[in-house]
């Protein structure tokens, strides 16, 4: 036997196989029922540790055949590694291993990390805590429609509300029910017909929290699942660089073995570091697996430019306050509420309307659902949520009332959509004139030293949902502009600032924001160099005709040639002259001119 320890995926994998086949055919060990002890083999090379090419577990040289027997009979599922670690999930409806005997299939921690799958367990989702989405998501599937999605007609209010959240349940399972997005996903785009013919290219989907990146990530899921593929997802917030190997590995396994495509999702993908991405590149570009990365930034910044030129970015907008009165009607239906229109004081009960008979009717107002879509600021999550906080809150009180002659019932008002929001979501609008305002007013503050003034803003900002990064970015230029070489130590502050929130995130990070905002406000401020520069520009702006060239003896002169054409000539090296030295920097015309001189007002 001459089996080498082979990484997955390279030609010892072959071997394997052949090895495997010929002791097959001469009726040796491969036959050993799962568990049984092998039989020692001869020989020192049995000793020595061999990884199995299709579960990567590691074993003595003389069980490997029987092993890979095992295997390859599992369909590539073998009793996890003992490396990995429990968020890893179980293979995805439709895969291969679906059909066969529980014990067969990839275990909890196997390197399938498939997840957007219907839930074996019947677990709630860790989004239900109101979490995001993350590794080791664990959804159940909704049924495209509209009334009884994710549901059993006739399930009660109550019980809808209950459990997973409501924009959990409600996320689509196909394009049909993806709403808005025009641009990008409208008939007629190329990435709709590429998504219909199945022709899913590597893609990165950019755009704002709740503006349907993971729906689309887990409709693009559904429909690769209906056609063989294999969907894995990972969460670039837990999920470590061994996780990202595993997969790439299994990936590879199951393209050679089985043939079958991986397309792997990636959540917040610009939380990997740069050479955490760096792992994906090779294996994206040779087309073992398709990356789906989803990002709330922008990816030229936080994105790896060699993956990103291998990816399409699509980037999706906010959602509109149309798209989002659709979302929530579609909600509307699914929970059996009835809303009462202005001019419809009895309340039209949305159609699909699965409340039980026996339970009061819930009413809506037509102006609160209004409100509540605009107020959400296209995140489509914010919406759902404060919708289910709302009514559960008005079931809660147990109220009831007969306004304006509607049967006995709950009625969920504009007010109570404010205040349900409000809790939970401070009224901002991230993209908005709000956002730019209030940046100003923290930096107006700061520049002015009022600390409480300035923290304030602060806090208006990050408890509206304002990316602490978008802050730390601001906090960077003011150091310069503002403080500038009255306290160097700002832009220190400022970057480290950066850097934390990077590492952190919210909400841990608002206190280095916090620490750094004040600094800021009171430090001593110098516009000095701001203004100098500003000066330069304008001079710069303002010259007709060509620039003036960098005068010779400024220049470099690595070449003999360009020392014969007087390159350096005649410059005087300061650290040889002991005093002040008397030489020319800038080009002969601006010779004198000042830009530091203070202007007189
Ligand atoms: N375009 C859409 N059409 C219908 N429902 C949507 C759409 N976008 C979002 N939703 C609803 O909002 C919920 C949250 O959306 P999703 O998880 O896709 O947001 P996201 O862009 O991935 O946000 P984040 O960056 O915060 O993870 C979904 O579960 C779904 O119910």
């Amino acid at each position: 036997m001459s089996l080498s320890a082979a990484e997955p995926g390279s030609r010892g994998g072959e071997r394997a196989r052949a090895d495997y086949s010929s002791r097959r055919a001469a009726g040796g060990s491969a036959s050993c029922p799962p568990g049984e002890p092998m039989e020692p083999t001869e020989g020192a090379e049995e000793e020595r540790l061999v990884q199995c090419p299709v579960c990567l577990q590691e074993l003595p040289g003389a069980d490997i055949n029987a092993h890979l027997d095992r295997c390859l009979q599992a369909g590539g599922a073998q009793p996890e590694p003992p490396s990995k670690r429990p968020r890893l999930a179980a293979a995805p409806p439709g895969s291969q291993a679906e059909g066969q005997p529980e014990q067969a299939r990839p275990a909890a921690g196997s390197p399938v990390f498939s997840l957007f799958h219907k839930g074996r367990g019947g677990g709630q989702s860790p989004a239900a805590a109101g979490g995001r989405s993350g590794a080791g998501r664990d959804e159940a599937p909704v049924q495209p429609g509209h009334g009884c999605a994710a549901a059993p007609c006739g399930e009660s209010l109550a019980h809808k509300l209950q459990g997973k959240p409501l924009a959990e349940r409600l996320r689509p399972d196909t394009l049909g029910d993806y709403v808005g997005q025009e641009p990008v996903l409208g008939a007629q785009t190329l990435l709709r017909s590429l998504l219909e013919s199945h022709e899913i290219p590597s893609l990165i989907l950019w755009g704002p929290p709740g503006c349907g990146k993971t729906t689309l990530a887990h409709i693009i899921a559904n429909s690769s699942k209906k056609n063989g593929m294999r969907f894995v997802t990972l969460s670039a917030t837990s999920a470590k660089t061994n996780d990202v190997r595993d997969v790439i590995s299994q990936a590879q396994n199951e393209k050679r073995l089985f043939k079958r495509k991986t397309i792997l999702f990636i959540d917040e993908i610009h939380r990997f570091n740069k050479s955490q991405q760096d792992t994906f590149l090779p294996h994206v570009e040779c087309g073992t697996v398709t990356l789906i990365g989803a990002t709330t930034e922008n990816p030229s910044f936080q994105v790896n430019a060699a993956l990103l030129s291998r990816c399409r970015v699509i980037v999706l907008e906010k959602l509109s306050v149309e798209a989002m009165e659709a979302i929530l009607m579609r909600a509307v239906r699914f929970l059996g509420l009835r809303v009462l229109g202005q001019s419809d004081q009895h309340g039209t009960p949305a159609t699909g309307s699965s409340s039980k008979s026996s339970e009061f009717p819930v009413y809506i107002e037509e102006k609160a659902l209004n409100t509540l879509a605009y107020l959400c600021d296209g995140d489509a999550r914010t919406g759902l949520n404060g919708l289910q906080l709302a009514v559960q809150a008005r079931i809660a009180a147990g109220s009831t009332t007969t306004k304006g002659g509607a049967a006995d019932g709950i009625l969920v008002t504009e007010e109570h959509i404010k205040e349900g929001l409000q809790r939970s979501h401070i009224l901002y609008d991230r993209a908005g004139e709000e956002h730019y305002n209030c940046i100003s007013a923290l930096h107006k503050s700061m520049r002015g030293s009022d600390e409480n003034a300035s923290l304030y803003w602060l806090a208006r900002m990050l408890e509206g949902g304002e990316d602490p990064l978008y802050v730390a970015r601001r906090l960077v230029r003011f150091a310069s502009e503002d403080i500038g070489l009255a306290d160097p130590l700002a832009l220190t502050q400022a970057v480290a600032a950066y850097q934390g929130c990077h590492f952190i995130g919210m909400p841990e990070c608002e206190v280095i924001l916090a620490q750094c905002v004040v600094y800021f406000a009171r430090a001593p401020k110098s516009i000095e160099v701001y203004r100098a520069y500003g000066k330069v520009k304008e001079c710069l702006r303002m010259h007709t005709g060509p620039l003036p060239p960098v005068p010779l003896h400024l220049r470099n002169a690595p070449t003999r040639l360009m020392k014969n054409l007087g390159y350096g000539k005649g410059y005087k090296y300061n650290p040889m002259y002991k005093g002040p030295v008397e030489q020319d920097y800038l080009p002969q015309e601006l010779k004198g001119t000042d830009f530091f001189k203070e202007q007189e007002t």
